[in-house]
């Protein structure tokens, strides 16, 4: 009996101290101090918040919740960073923790299981690629020996307006710019238009549109973890369809370049050609394979074509909305380029006005509202705890309209830029159109020459009269659903020739 009631003590002992000795390091050990967070709904997390257009959502939930929140995109750990302040702080002070993407199923299978660019890894293929594009495929004497290219493409497009003037058409611009920006991207690539609609190469526009149609939308398997192996909403099925008609574009392409590379047949080498040279070349580091090929020709047709139509959609329709600054950009072009020839690339570093209006237009209607990256280790950012693989939102949208940052942030006002040397190359944390840093967009520079020789003729040679029957005296300015900021309603315009634009061009 004695024996029983010293084991029954010595038993509560052993209790009564694992008890004691749990509860003091659950006290002593330290809780993650993690981002505010708006009350989540089970399963679906977040993702009911973020309707009718995210980046504006989240920076709704930011004005209540402070410059950074964390939220659930169904199962999804997500933080978004809406002030210039914590944008700096996640992509660049602590940019080695933020240097990967989140992945999405349909980019991944597009690119034949995220064999592309935009979406690898920071690592070796990562590195390998961005040299070979800074140094060989967008740099300036590339960009430079393309130009004729850019050239021609701006005066095929100004030509057809001059058409529609002649008849008093109007014209859908949306349609017409990303045609435009499409055959300029195709025609650098691999030497083919897109826009021929009756023949194969018109099957290239089609795909992209399809494709940035599809990687666009929400797609459930992604974010709600017991549909992850389902397809409720078909996407597998277009997926494959999609690839597939790539793939077959693609590969007549490759094998045209191959046997014309064979026979050296071609003076400008376009970007395929270079890949093709790399691919061959034996004492690169990495050798870049076939696919690897096709899913970075993919990335930039995606990147680098609804981006810049876009753009230069909102400048148009600022423009028509604010004529005063309208006539002003007029006034400046006319006195520098004059009215016998159209407005060049090479004029842009002489019209200081434009080039604010661009500005302008970049702050306000950034076509990359949101740079996305993915957290690789635990880190401290703001003053909180982000973990590891937490998908990162830094809200391009929000920063530029700061009040904190800027004056009347909600007014079209390219004098503002006038007088700083505020610039869109990722160092001014307040004004971050094309991200920062190690994955800052490399397609600045082209973009960049594309909008404003493209916007620049517009305004030298017409007049704008706006809607169907050109009787508007302003346009909307709602913002539509879609990864680059599209506007709700197109911009539908009738030109009017204020140049004779076919002779000046030719
Ligand atoms: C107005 C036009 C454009 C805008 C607003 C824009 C914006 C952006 C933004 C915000 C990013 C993410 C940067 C970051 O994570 O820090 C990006 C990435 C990228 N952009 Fe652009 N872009 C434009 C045009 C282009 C063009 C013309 C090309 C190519 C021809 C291009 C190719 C790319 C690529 C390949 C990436 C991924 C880079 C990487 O992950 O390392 N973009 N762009």
């Amino acid at each position: 009996m004695a024996d029983f009631q010293g084991y029954f003590i010595l038993f509560l002992i052993w209790l009564i101290s694992t008890f004691l000795i749990r509860s003091f390091f659950k006290c002593t050990r330290s809780k993650p101090h993690l981002p505010p967070s708006p009350f989540a709904l089970p399963i679906i997390g977040h993702l009911h918040l973020l309707a009718p257009i995210p980046h504006q959502a989240f920076h709704k939930i930011s004005l209540r919740y402070g410059p950074v929140i964390r939220l659930f995109l169904g199962s999804v750990p997500c933080v978004v960073a809406c002030s210039p302040e914590t944008a700096k702080e996640f992509l660049k002070t602590y940019e080695n923790s933020f240097l990967d993407r989140p992945q999405n199923s349909a980019v991944d299978y597009l690119t034949y299981g995220s064999k592309d660019f935009s979406f690898a890894p920071y690592g070796s293929y990562w590195k390998f690629m961005k040299k070979i594009v800074m140094s060989q495929l967008l740099n300036g004497t590339t960009l430079d020996l393309l130009l004729p290219v850019r050239h021609d493409e701006i005066n095929c497009f100004i030509k057809l307006l001059s058409q529609k003037a002649k008849v008093g058409k109007a014209v859908d611009l949306d349609g017409e710019l990303v045609k435009l920006t499409n055959n300029v991207i195709s025609r650098m690539l691999m030497s083919e238009r897109c826009s021929e609609d009756e023949n194969e190469a018109g099957e290239m526009r089609k795909l992209v549109t399809e494709i940035a149609e599809i990687t666009g939308k929400f797609n459930l398997s992604d974010y709600i973890w017991f549909c992850k192996n389902l397809d409720l909403q078909g996407f597998g099925k277009r997926l494959k369809d999609i690839r597939t008609r790539f793939d077959a574009l693609i590969e007549r392409i490759m094998k045209e370049h191959e046997e014309a590379r064979k026979q050296e047949i071609g003076d400008v080498k376009d970007l395929l050609y270079i890949l093709l040279d790399i691919a061959h070349d034996e004492s690169m580091e990495i050798k870049l394979t076939r696919e690897n090929i096709k899913a970075f020709i993919l990335d930039i047709f995606a990147a680098g074509t609804d981006t810049s139509a876009i753009t230069t959609e909102w400048a148009l329709a600022e423009l028509i909305n604010h004529p005063n600054i309208m006539i002003k950009a007029i006034e400046e072009i006319d006195q520098v380029v004059g009215k016998n020839r159209l407005l060049q690339e090479s004029d842009i570093p002489n019209l200081p006005y434009l080039q604010a209006i661009v500005k302008e237009t970049l702050r306000l209607h950034p076509t990359g509202p949101m740079i996305l990256r993915q957290s690789t280790e635990d880190c401290r950012v703001a003053g909180y705890d982000i973990p590891a693989n937490t998908t990162i939102f830094v809200n391009v949208w929000a920063l530029g309209r700061d009040p904190n940052h800027w004056e009347n942030p909600l007014e079209f006002k390219p004098e503002r830029f006038e007088k700083n040397q505020l610039d869109v190359r990722g160092q001014h944390f307040h004004m971050l159109p094309f991200g920062s840093g190690r994955r800052m967009c490399p397609g600045t520079s082209l973009a960049l020459h594309v909008v404003h020789a493209t916007l620049g003729a517009m305004i030298q040679c017409f007049e704008w009269k706006a809607g169907r029957d050109g009787n508007l005296t302003s346009v909307d300015m709602e913002e539509g659903l879609g990864i680059t900021l599209p506007r709700a309603n197109p911009l539908v315009c009738i030109p009017v020739a204020r140049l004779d634009p076919i002779p000046l061009s030719m």
